[in-house]
């Protein structure tokens, strides 16, 4: 009798705290299953990250693949929907990080206090027939809101910028934290991961290789003719027709549109983008750590070129973009390449600021 009184007690505690409404302390106590009487869980050393859109095609990937990475200690999953859901569902793998959930404007600062890195995947996503600069007018707005609480919430945290246009969101996420008097370059980074993702696996195939032996730089930016991938500096050194070079460079330079065709208003890239944006965290957690020479290719205030931001290969540290590398020799195809990129480049990176400073 006693045991079925206990057990009793016990039900009625989690029932208690299974309620629909949803507070990050209700969550915290969700996660360890509504138990006051439960041993302290987690604790295990590592960054605390917070990803805003975690409800959303890539959010939710990404929530699962963070969840599984062991130099994450605290994970805060932010949407404006279905937060609770996501969180419920991801908390329940038995891995080291502790997960607590955040739903809607109010709950904001919450998610971000205390954050070492925030991944921004926020946003609406394109339908076949669009680009990605027709995003701006809804996403301008959604970073701007999400940026300006980083400034007030985790100013030091490092920043990993998904939503698109990424070309414009991150010199519209510079001049937010600009105006907080926050920002450091060093710390906000535009993901383009899935734009060398799909270069090593485009330039694999037509080498015969694993794509986990190639290293294809891609520079630049985060859209159509922005996206310049370096086919002469590919690793291992290899050598293209020009048929090949033509077909390599448009089918990466149009990824992102193949994805978007093949889902046929179904949104964009989801499953590769929260691979690529893992991959891309992970970095940057290792960097935090102080892990030497983690380089990857991200979207960052630059001086390689005359533009505010560009994209190149960087060396990940404590404090973010340590180091930002230079293009290294281009061929002709190449330099005629990234005259074109910084033409459309020009104009997104100054959309982005003149939304800010009007
Ligand atoms: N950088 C890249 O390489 C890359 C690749 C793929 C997609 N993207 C971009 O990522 C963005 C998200 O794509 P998706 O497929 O996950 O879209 P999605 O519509 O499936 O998910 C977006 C999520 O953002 C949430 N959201 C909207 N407004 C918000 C706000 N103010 N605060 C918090 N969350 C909010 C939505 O509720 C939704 O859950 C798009 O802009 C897309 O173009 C970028
Ligand atoms: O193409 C898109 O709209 C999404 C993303 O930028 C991508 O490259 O897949």
């Amino acid at each position: 009798m006693e045991f079925r009184g206990d057990a009793n007690k016990r039900i009625a505690m989690i029932s208690a705290h299974l309620q629909p409404s949803f507070t990050p302390q209700m969550e915290a106590k969700n996660s360890v299953m509504g138990l006051e009487s439960c041993r302290a869980k987690g604790g295990n050393p590592g960054f605390k990250v917070a990803i805003l859109g975690a409800a959303g095609g890539i959010g939710q990937s990404l929530s699962l693949l963070m969840k599984m990475n062991p130099l994450v200690s605290l994970l805060h999953l932010y949407d404006v929907v279905n937060a609770p859901g996501v969180t419920a569902d991801v908390s329940h793998m038995d891995t080291g990080a502790v997960v607590r959930g955040f739903l809607g404007a109010k709950q904001l600062e919450d998610a971000l206090t205390g954050m070492d890195l925030v991944i921004i995947p926020a946003g609406v996503p394109r339908k076949p027939g669009m680009t990605r600069d027709d995003l701006f007018k809804i996403n301008a707005g959604i970073v701007k809101t999400l940026c300006e609480g980083v400034a007030k919430c985790c100013p030091n945290a490092i920043v990993n910028l998904i939503s698109n246009p990424v070309n414009s969101t991150v010199a519209i996420a510079a001049e937010v934290f600009k105006k907080a008097g926050t920002y450091d370059p060093k710390k906000l980074l535009g993901v383009t991961t899935l734009d060398v993702a799909r270069a090593n696996t485009f330039v694999a195939e037509v080498l015969g290789l694993d794509p986990r032996e190639v290293d294809v730089p891609v520079v630049g930016g985060h859209a159509g003719v922005t996206i310049l991938p370096l086919l002469s500096q590919v690793k291992p050194p290899s050598s293209f027709t020009p048929s090949e070079i033509e077909y390599l460079t448009n089918r990466i330079q149009n990824g992102g549109t193949e994805v978007v065709e093949a889902k046929a208003g179904a949104g964009s890239a989801t499953l590769s983008m929260a691979y690529a944006a893992a991959k891309f965290a992970d970095a940057c957690l290792r960097g935090l750590r102080g892990d030497a020479n983690v380089i990857e290719c991200s979207f960052v205030a630059s001086q390689v070129t005359e533009l505010a931001f560009f994209a190149t290969k960087v060396r990940l540290g404590r404090t973010g973009a340590e180091e930002v590398f230079q293009l290294g020799p281009l061929n002709e195809y190449e330099r005629v390449g990234l005259e074109k990129a910084k033409e459309e480049l020009a104009g997104s990176i100054q959309k982005g600021v003149d939304f800010i400073r009007k």
